[in-house]
C-alpha cells in the first residue's frame, strides 16, 4: 500500500514500473531484472524513447533503470510524506487531547503582556531566530508620585523597577522570538511551546482611510489537559507587564484604520507637581476626582441609582497645561489614558458612541478641542450670523470675531452624536471625562449642562503665583522621576552638600520672588514662560537679569498684535453696520414697510435666549425685547455715523454691494453661499440640536 502510494505520485514511473516487471513477477529488483521489449512496447512513447537511444547508441536498458530508480525514489518520498502527515494528524491529536493552548490577538492588552515576557526572558536569547529592537518604550526609575491619602497628597517613592532597560549608553537592545516560528522555553519546570504569527491586512480599510497595521496572534501550548499551568504562566506575565507600567502612563488613541482604541505610546508618568496651577484649582479638582474614584463613592451611586460618571472642562489658551494636567492626573491616579481629538475627519457619531462604549471602567478620557467639532453653532469663519450681527455685547463681537480664527475644518461628529455618547446608555461607567478647549463660550450649552460637566477649570496666564512656581520648579533640581542611581547618590550626601543644596533652594526662592516681580501678571502663559527659562535653565541668576530684555521684545509684540485686533473688530464692526443697511434699504426697495428688523432680531434673540430660560422667562424677555429693539435702532445709527468717522481704516470688500438686490435676497433667505466668506449653505442653528 505504501509503495503504490509512492508510486500514486508519478503515473509515468508507476506506468513504467508496472510494466516492466508486469512480465517478471519474480524479478526482486533492478539487478535481477531482464528488459522486456513487449512490456517496453505497452508503454506509450517508451518505444520512440529506446528508438532514439539505440540511434545515438546509447543502451535502452538504461531506460529501464532510470524507471526503477524513480519509482524507488517516489516511493521513499511518498513514504516520507505519510509518515510526516502520519505525524502531523498524531501531533494534531495530541494538542487537542493532552496540550493547553491559549490563543491570543494583538488587540488585546494580554498580547502586551507575553510580549513583556518575551522581550526579557531567557527564551529570546536562546532562539535562533529573533527579532532585535531598540525601541525604548520606558525608562523604568524608581518614581515619586502624588497619592491621595484621604486628606493631602503625599508624595510616595514607589519600589525601583526591577529590569532596568538602559544602561549609562542609552537603551539596551531587546530581543523577541521571530514570528512563523515555535519556540520552546520552561516555565516553573513546564515546557511551553509559542508561536507568533503576524496576519498581513489590506491596506485601506473601508472608508479608504489610513494604513492599518498587520494583526499578529501568539499561540501559546502546554503539555497537560489541565490549562493551570498556561494560566500561571499568563498571570506571571500580567504581573511583570503591570509592574513595568506602573511607572508608565499608557496612552490610548484612536486607529485610524477600524476607529478602535490602541495603546499608542507609552510616558514616564508626569507628577503633578510639574504642571504649575494655583494651589486653589489643583487642590479643587484633584480633591474632587480622588472622591469620585473612591470605591465609596461607586457604591453611593450604585445605591442612588445615579450613572457612575464625572466630567470636568478644562478651558484656556493654549499652552496653559490642560494636556498636561490630564496626563499627570492618569499617572497618579494609575489611570489609563484615552484621547481623542473631535477635529479628526475619521470620526463619525457612531464611532465616537463605539468608542466610548469599549472603554474600560476606569480611565480618563481626553476628549481634546470640543470646539473645533460640529458640536458648536459657529463653524462660519468670521462672518456674523444675523443673530449676532445685532448684538451690541462686547462679548459678544468678541464671540463672532474669534471664530474667525478657527480655520479648522468642522468634524463630522455632530452634537447630538456627542451627547450620546458621553452620557447615552451604551456609555461605560466609572470613567471620568475631561474635555479641553480653547474657546469655551463657542461651546453649546447642552454640552457643557450639569451631569456632563460637572467641574470647570480655567487655565489662563500665568500669575504671580504660577510664575514663582515655574521658576522654582525648573531650578530647585527637585527631580520629578528620581532614578535608582540618583536616589543611591542622594543617601551618599555629607553633610557639606546637604548644607550647599539649602542654601541654593533658598537662593532661588529669592529669585522667583524677583522674577516674578518683574514679569507682569496675566500676560504670558506658562508656555511661553518656561519657553524663556529653558535655555537658561542651568543660571538662574542669567534668566533674572535678562527677563528685562525678553520682556521689551514681547510687550512690543504684544502691542503690536492688539492693534491688529483692534483693527479686526472696528473692520467688524463697518460690516455690521453695512450689512444692517443694506437690509434695510431691501426692505424699503420691497415696499415692506414693516418694522421687520427690530422684529426680525427680537424673535431671533428670543429664539436664543429661549434655550436658557424658562416659558415665563420667556413673557418678561418679550416685553425687555422691545426696550432692547429701541436700543438696536438707536446703535444702528450710532454705528453708521462712528463708520462714517473711521475714515483713515480702508472700507472692506463685501460681495453685498448696495443695490445688488440678489445677493441681498440671498443672504436674506439664508443662502450665504456666495458671501464673502466661507460659512456653510445650511445654517448651523439650523442644524444644531
Ligand atoms: N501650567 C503648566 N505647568 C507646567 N508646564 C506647562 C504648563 N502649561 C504649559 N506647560 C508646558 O507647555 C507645553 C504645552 O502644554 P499643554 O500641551 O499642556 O498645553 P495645553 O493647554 O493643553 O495646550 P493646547 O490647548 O494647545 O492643547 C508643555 O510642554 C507643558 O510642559
Amino acid at each position: 500500500m505504501l509503495f503504490m502510494g509512492g508510486l500514486a505520485q508519478d503515473p509515468a514511473a508507476m506506468a513504467l514500473g508496472a510494466g516492466l516487471y508486469h512480465q517478471n513477477p519474480l524479478g526482486a529488483g533492478p539487478q535481477g531484472t531482464v528488459p522486456n521489449d513487449e512490456a517496453l512496447a505497452s508503454i506509450p512513447g517508451a518505444e520512440m524513447v529506446k528508438r532514439l537511444l539505440d540511434q545515438y547508441g546509447i543502451d535502452s536498458s538504461l531506460l529501464i533503470t532510470v524507471g526503477m530508480l524513480l519509482t524507488i525514489f517516489n516511493s521513499f518520498t511518498g513514504l516520507y510524506s505519510f509518515f510526516l502527515s502520519l505525524i502531523y494528524q498524531a501531533m494534531n491529536f495530541f494538542a487537542a487531547y493532552f496540550l493547553s493552548k491559549a490563543h491570543i490577538r494583538s488587540n488585546d492588552e494580554s498580547f502586551d503582556y507575553v510580549m513583556e515576557y518575551l522581550s526579557r526572558n531567557e527564551i529570546s536569547t536562546d532562539s535562533r531566530l529573533f527579532h532585535v529592537s531598540t525601541q525604548q518604550d520606558t525608562i523604568p526609575r524608581k518614581h515619586k508620585a502624588m497619592f491621595y491619602d484621604g486628606a493631602t497628597f503625599k508624595g510616595i517613592n514607589r519600589p525601583d523597577s526591577e529590569f532596568v532597560q538602559v544602561d549609562e549608553y542609552g537603551p539596551k537592545l531587546k530581543f523577541i522570538p521571530a514570528s512563523a516560528k515555535k519556540h520552546y522555553f520552561f516555565f516553573e519546570r513546564t515546557l511551553f511551546i509559542i508561536e507568533r504569527t503576524i496576519e498581513h491586512t489590506p491596506t485601506h480599510n473601508n472608508n479608504g482611510m489610513g494604513a492599518r497595521p498587520d494583526d499578529e496572534t501568539v499561540d501559546i501550548w502546554t503539555v497537560g489537559r489541565n490549562p493551570v499551568a498556561l494560566r500561571r504562566f499568563l498571570a506571571h506575565c500580567r504581573v511583570l507587564f503591570m509592574k513595568q507600567q506602573q511607572y508608565k502612563t499608557i496612552l490610548h488613541t484612536c486607529d485610524t484604520y477600524d476607529m478602535r482604541w490602541s495603546a499608542s505610546q507609552t510616558r514616564p508618568i508626569r507628577s503633578l507637581d510639574s504642571v504649575v496651577m494655583t494651589f486653589k484649582d489643583k487642590n479643587r479638582l484633584l480633591t474632587d476626582i480622588a472622591e469620585y474614584l473612591s470605591p465609596k463613592t461607586k457604591a453611593w451611586y450604585q445605591e442612588q441609582g445615579l450613572p457612575y460618571r464625572r466630567g470636568y472642562l478644562f478651558y484656556g489658551l493654549p499652552g496653559t497645561g490642560k494636556t498636561s494636567l490630564t496626563t499627570a492626573i492618569a499617572g497618579a491616579f494609575n489611570l489609563k489614558l484615552f484621547i481623542l481629538s473631535l477635529g479628526s475627519q475619521n470620526l463619525h457619531d457612531n464611532y465616537v458612541q463605539e468608542l466610548f462604549m469599549s472603554l474600560p471602567p476606569r480611565a480618563i478620557v481626553l476628549l481634546e478641542d470640543v470646539d473645533s467639532a460640529n458640536v458648536d453653532r459657529d463653524y462660519g469663519y468670521g462672518m456674523p450670523h444675523d443673530e449676532d450681527i445685532d448684538s451690541d455685547d462686547d462679548e459678544e463681537v468678541d464671540k463672532v470675531l474669534n471664530r474667525g480664527q478657527n480655520n479648522r475644518r468642522p468634524s463630522n461628529v455632530s452634537l447630538s452624536g456627542l451627547l450620546n455618547a458621553i452620557d447615552g446608555v451604551g456609555s461605560q461607567e466609572g470613567r471620568v471625562l475631561i474635555m479641553t478647549t480653547n474657546r469655551r463660550e463657542s461651546l453649546d450649552t447642552a454640552l457643557i449642562r450639569p451631569g456632563r460637566v460637572d467641574m470647570e477649570i480655567e487655565f489662563g496666564r500665568a500669575n504671580k503665583e504660577v510664575l514663582e512656581q515655574i521658576f522654582i520648579q525648573l531650578y530647585s533640581g527637585k527631580k520629578q522621576n528620581v532614578s535608582s542611581l540618583a536616589l543611591e547618590a542622594e543617601k551618599k550626601k555629607t553633610e557639606k552638600e546637604i548644607a550647599m543644596e539649602a542654601t541654593h533652594k533658598q537662593e532661588v526662592e529669592e529669585l522667583a520672588k524677583e522674577f516674578a516681580e518683574v514679569v507682569p501678571e496675566n500676560t504670558f502663559t506658562p508656555a511661553e514662560v518656561q519657553n524663556f527659562l529653558l535655555p537658561r535653565k542651568h543660571d538662574p541668576k542669567l534668566a533674572v537679569q535678562e527677563i528685562k530684555e525678553w520682556l521689551e521684545v514681547q510687550l512690543d509684540n504684544l502691542k503690536k498684535a492688539e492693534e491688529k485686533e483692534k483693527k479686526k473688530r472696528t473692520k467688524f464692526l463697518q460690516r455690521r453696520q453695512k450689512w444692517l443697511k443694506q437690509r434695510r434699504q431691501m426692505k424699503m426697495l420691497s415696499g415692506d414697510d414693516s418694522d421687520d428688523d427690530s422684529n426680525g432680531f427680537s424673535e431671533k434673540k428670543k429664539k436664543r435666549r429661549s434655550k436658557d430660560l424658562s416659558l415665563g422667562d420667556i413673557a418678561e424677555e418679550g416685553e425687555e425685547s422691545k426696550e432692547g429693539d429701541a436700543e438696536i435702532k438707536q446703535e444702528e445709527t450710532e454705528g453708521e455715523a462712528e463708520v462714517k468717522q473711521e475714515e483713515t481704516i480702508p472700507e472692506i470688500k463685501t460681495e453685498n454691494v448696495e443695490g445688488d438686490d440678489t445677493k441681498s435676497k440671498k443672504s436674506e433667505e439664508g443662502d450665504w453661499s456666495d458671501v464673502e466668506t466661507s460659512r456653510p449653505a445650511s445654517r448651523p442653528d439650523e442644524t444644531s440640536t
